[in-house]
């Protein structure tokens, strides 16, 4: 059974078809893309996959211990505790917070203690804490972030406040992370070690990860699979070699460098 399964997924907005039929799976463990031109429909899926939006019609599947669970209409919080995380084209980090807290806030879905243990101050509290904050520190260290735990999120260059968004996102315990134009401001140093840190999260942690993204050179050298969006219907789909040489994908680029 696939992680993740979109069956004939639609999106209307007022007269307008931003998602039409769209037919998508994800395995477990996957490194999948999701490219198209500009307006192609490819935040709007995304939004649906993660509660946003409810989709016109279709469905979205997610697989949770050996069964499918259907994910349309669910909350995004929900969507988030079951497993599903993301990042935003346009970041959405809490600016005034410090990088430690951006990370550790999205694990609060995750304690352990109940309201009175944490009003009084019980050492179940202080426990807890400390577990949070030390996971929170080696997910820091390895987004290369660690001497900047206690810098506001503001502070940070915009390379380093993409990566802590993604920290962020990991920070919910994802099977599934979706990521929305990761590589989006980058110089191509940035962007090359960005590769390199999405390919080690996704061995090191097991999960499958769906990015959107421009960089054609990112998208090729990173993912195993891609799918290809125009005018909100799937093009195409297949590995990197079969995307590149599509008469359909390189006409919706107008010619340009694929
Ligand atoms: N909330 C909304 N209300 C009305 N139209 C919308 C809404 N969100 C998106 N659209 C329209 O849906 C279409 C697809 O937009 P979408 O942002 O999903 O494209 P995209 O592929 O992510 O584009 P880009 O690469 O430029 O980010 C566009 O025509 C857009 O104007």
């Amino acid at each position: 059974m696939p992680l993740l399964s979109v069956k004939k997924l639609t999106k209307n907005f007022d007269g307008l078809c931003a998602n039409s039929n769209v037919n998508m799976e994800i395995n477990e463990g996957e490194l999948v893309g999701l490219i198209g031109p500009n307006g192609a429909g490819k935040t709007t899926l995304f939004n649906m996959l993660t509660g946003v939006y409810v989709p016109s019609e279709g469905t979205i599947e997610f697989e949770k211990d050996g069964k499918a669970v259907k994910l349309n209409g669910v909350k995004p919080y929900k969507i988030t505790a079951m497993g599903l995380a993301r990042t935003f084209q346009n970041i959405r980090l809490f600016k005034e917070m410090t990088v430690l807290d951006n990370v550790l806030i999205a694990m609060n879905k995750d304690v352990k203690y109940g309201t009175i243990t944490a009003l009084l101050r019980l050492p179940a509290f202080y426990k807890e804490e400390e577990k949070m904050r030390k996971k929170a520190m080696e997910l820091l260290k390895i987004f290369h972030l660690e001497d900047k735990k206690d810098e506001l999120a503001s502070n940070l260059p915009y390379g380093e406040q993409r990566r802590l968004e993604i920290a962020r996102a990991m920070a919910t315990n994802p099977k599934l992370l979706f990521l929305d134009e990761p590589a989006a401001g980058m110089n191509p140093q940035e962007t090359a070690e960005l590769t390199n840190l999405i390919r080690f999260i996704r061995d090191e942690f097991h999960i499958s990860i769906l990015l959107i993204e421009h960089d054609m050179s990112l998208v090729m050298n990173l993912c195993e699979r891609i799918y290809v969006l125009d005018y909100g219907k799937i093009i195409a789909s297949g590995v990197p070699e079969e995307i590149k040489t599509n008469k359909r994908v390189i006409e919706a680029y107008l010619g340009e460098e694929i």
